[in-house]
């Protein structure tokens, strides 16, 4: 039997396929979090002209290179009204933050150090060329690429895009995912459920994981392990559209697992079914057409866990983004790791700082792939490597952080 697909060849094959989707424009209030489909350049100068940065008196700086010059004031400078005059030898002008330097003025001296009699004033201070005053430019010039192809744009992009003059930006399409649930023992959570029925649970967490990297998603439901309505369900999928069809459970050997069967009797181009890791072994991808396809194992943790590793890059890359990976980080064992065999572990870990401020990853104690208590308090995964030798606590481990 071949070795079975490791978790980095797994994640190739689930993105080598998936380009960009294509730009759309997006106003800038509705843009935080967008990923960026071409750069962006600046269409003006910021600051358009030289700027007054305090409100106080635009000068000949030669008119004040000692304390007590006496000068006449010839006219005021709001921000956004520009002088029409110059300002000579022996003259000021009134100015306020935001105010345009007028012709002949080269410095500011600000109002605390001024007395002003009528049309004269008299400076308490001495000031220096170019003293308050901000350079036309000073930001950034028109032209400049300032936003790059590819950038998720955060609020502080959303603003310097505004100064940019942009109202709104190119930006990539949201990705359309489509989940659904199979199992003849869900039942959505507020029912009364019968004999032996599960709560249906995972979806909750993958949608709003998919929603949080930019995604809408729409919800398919749950079938029963029937091969006709799992078939009609991929039917749906392919009727609205989605980009990607997230399909959990079913996914084993058993007699019940039917989603790969339907996936199959409607195209699918299977790329891998079952991988080197641990939980989520049993994980399936392909393409139905255009839709990329993950099945993901029924498990709650199971499913979660391949959707933080495998439909997370995804999405990314549906958007246009480079760093596909949530990023791990090194950590310290809380506890002692054992010798790992050939599939990649991702141990539900809580997280604390130590007294040095090292971050301690302790694995909780029951690491079975149906419980969600222990997933809900694990703050990461420790990732252990195939082969990984035993690790003491106290020693080297990495951690993927799991998102809120
Ligand atoms: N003989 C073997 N049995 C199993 C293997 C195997 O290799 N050989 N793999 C095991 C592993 S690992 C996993 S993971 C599971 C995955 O199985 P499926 O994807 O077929 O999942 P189901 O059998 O449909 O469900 C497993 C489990 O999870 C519950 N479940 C399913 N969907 C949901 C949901 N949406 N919300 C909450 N809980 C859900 C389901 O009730 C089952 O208890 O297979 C092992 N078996
Ligand atoms: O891989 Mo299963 O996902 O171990 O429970």
């Amino acid at each position: 039997m071949a070795a079975p697909l490791s978790v980095a060849d797994a994640l190739f094959r689930v993105v080598e396929h998936a380009a960009p989707l294509p730009g759309e424009s997006a106003p800038l209030a509705q843009a935080h979090g967008r990923v960026l489909a071409a750069d962006l350049a600046a269409l003006r100068t910021q600051p358009p002209d030289d700027l007054s940065a305090m409100d106080g008196y635009a000068v000949r700086a030669a008119d004040v290179t000692a304390p007590n010059a006496r000068l006449t004031v010839i006219g005021e400078v709001p921000a956004g009204r520009p002088f029409d005059g110059t300002v000579g030898p022996g003259e000021a002008a009134r100015i306020f933050t935001g105010g345009v330097m007028p012709a002949g003025a080269d410095t500011v001296v600000v109002q605390e150090n001024a007395t002003r009699d009528g049309d004269t004033v008299v400076f308490g201070a001495a000031s220096l060329p170019g003293r308050h005053v901000r350079r036309k430019g000073r930001d950034f010039a028109a032209g400049s690429v300032l936003l790059h192809r590819g950038r998720k744009l955060t609020m502080r992009d959303l603003a310097l895009a505004a100064a940019m003059n942009h109202p709104a930006v190119p930006v990539h399409r949201r990705p359309r995912v489509g989940l659904l649930a199979t199992g003849d023992e869900l039942v959505p959570p507020g029912t009364e459920p019968g004999p032996g029925r599960i709560v249906y649970s995972n979806g909750f967490a993958i949608g709003a994981l998919a929603r949080s990297e930019g995604a809408e998603t729409l919800d398919l439901g749950i079938v029963p392990d029937r091969l006709d309505e799992t078939v009609a369900a991929i039917r749906r999928a392919r009727a609205e559209k989605v980009d990607v069809l997230v399909t959990t459970g079913g996914a084993s050997v058993g007699d019940y697992d039917l989603v790969q069967k339907a996936l199959a009797a409607e195209g699918m181009a299977l790329a891998f079914w079952k991988i080197a890791m641990r939980p989520g072994r049993p994980l399936m991808s392909g393409r139905l057409g255009d839709i990329h396809v993950l099945g993901l194992p029924g498990n709650p943790v199971s499913s979660f866990v391949t959707a933080v590793l495998f439909l997370v890059p995804l999405l990314r890359r549906l958007q246009g983004r480079d760093d596909l990976s949530l990023a791990d980080e090194v950590a310290v064992a809380g506890a002692d790791l054992k010798p790992n065999d050939e599939r990649t572990d991702y141990l539900r870990a809580t997280l604390a700082s130590d007294p040095e401020g090292r971050l301690v990853a302790t694995p909780v104690t029951d690491q079975d792939s149906s419980l969600l208590a222990p997933l809900g308090l694990a703050g990461g995964l420790l990732v252990r490597p195939p082969h990984a030798p035993a690790v003491t606590a106290g020693g080297p481990c990495r951690v993927i952080r799991l998102p809120a």
